[in-house]
């Protein structure tokens, strides 16, 4: 049992946000939403949560229409970048809103209500702060409350759509550690948006690539991230170093050197993409001539960016004590990719 979502498409007066979108998300599923800006993200979550409907198409959840049924019977929790709590409501009070609001024969009682309050700011780690106010929160509190608020109705699906954008990347960092603990302890079919491909990766169990209202690809992280089904996959989740090279029997030939190729590609004439962690830089021997513009700490690693004698850019990457350390700004160095990707 799961989300189905088929041939959907959405117009907006003759602009098509949306074209033929289809995919599943198993029960339970984390799935992320990852694009550039304009690709239909927040559409589709939209469509989603019933606060838009398709011109085409089918969204079904549990072998249930969605389509025919209002937003509130959807059972869908929404978490937005903006933060969007009550600024007049204590923490506790915004959690229990979505109970508070049902019809009285449905609400639960004042002691359910409060123990599901209770229950939710322990699973939030914010059990002292039901009393404050939105206002005296930290950003990465407040986003904790709109998603217990978001948890309170016990939601079917979990709607994120760029939960974490506004906050600083130190404390982004900590809170998608903190959702990836309380996806697993909820257990509830998420569906994250985000144009953040760092977050997509680490957060999801699938991800759905969007390009221009078009699924581009879908895969697990390790799928996306070593088999990039298109040249904007590929360039879309990392830097990306592209020469021209050709393609003959399978293996990438470049000026005096050659590099296997990641994949099935026709032979043929190709710009050849790689990733600045998959390339070895030398002093001599074969290699696209290269000069170190500049060595940068990244990370526990070490990046350095240099240029092509005909004003290419080119990136890589390398462990600290590796050769690469030895390398300064201005010397002159052969770059040799250790396997290339093609796409036609
Ligand atoms: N109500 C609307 N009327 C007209 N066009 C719209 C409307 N809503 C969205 N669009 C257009 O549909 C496209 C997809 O928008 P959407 O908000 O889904 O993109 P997104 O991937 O979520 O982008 P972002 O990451 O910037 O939020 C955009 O080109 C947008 O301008």
């Amino acid at each position: 049992m799961s989300l189905i979502i088929k041939n959907v498409n959405k117009t907006f007066t003759n602009f098509p946000a949306l074209k033929d979108v289809t995919f599943e998300a198993r029960s339970g599923e984390f799935i992320a939403l990852l694009g550039p800006s304009g690709s239909g993200k927040t559409t589709l979550l939209r469509l989603l949560a019933g606060l838009d409907t398709p011109n085409a198409g089918e969204i079904s959840f549990e072998g249930e229409n969605y389509l025919k049924l209002n937003p509130r019977d959807r059972r869908v929790g929404m978490v937005f970048q903006s933060y969007a709590l009550f600024r007049h409501m204590t923490v506790a009070q915004n959690i229990a809103f979505g109970l508070n609001v049902r019809p009285a024969k449905e609400r639960p009682s004042k002691a359910e209500i409060k123990s599901t309050v209770e229950r939710l700011l322990k699973l939030i780690q914010m059990d002292d702060l039901g009393k404050r106010y939105p206002s005296q929160l930290s950003g990465g509190q407040r986003q904790r409350v709109a998603l217990a608020r978001a948890l309170a109705i016990n939601p079917r699906i979990l709607l994120l759509d760029e939960p974490f954008g506004a906050l600083d990347a130190l404390v982004r960092k900590d809170l998608r550690r903190w959702l990836k603990r309380i996806h697993h302890e909820t257990g509830v079919t998420t569906i994250f948006v985000t144009h953040d491909q760092e977050e997509a990766l680490d957060l999801a169990d699938r991800v759905v690539v969007l390009k221009g209202g078009k699924v581009e690809q879908i895969g697990t992280p390790l799928e996306i991230h070593s088999q990039p089904s298109s040249a904007f996959v590929f360039d879309f989740l990392g830097s990306a170093n592209k020469a021209n090279g050709h393609i003959k029997d399978g293996i990438a030939h470049f000026d005096g050197f050659s590099a296997p190729v990641a994949g099935a590609a026709n032979d043929g004439d190709y710009t050849l993409r790689f990733r600045p962690y998959e390339a070895h830089l030398s002093r001599t021997g074969a290699g696209i001539p290269v000069t170190v513009t500049a060595v940068l700490p990244a990370g526990s690693n070490l990046r350095l960016e240099l240029k092509g004698t005909d004003g290419a850019l080119f990136e890589t990457q390398h462990s600290h004590g590796s050769e690469a350390q030895g390398f300064s700004v201005g010397d002159t160095l052969r770059l040799k990719p250790e396997r290339v990707y093609a796409y036609a």
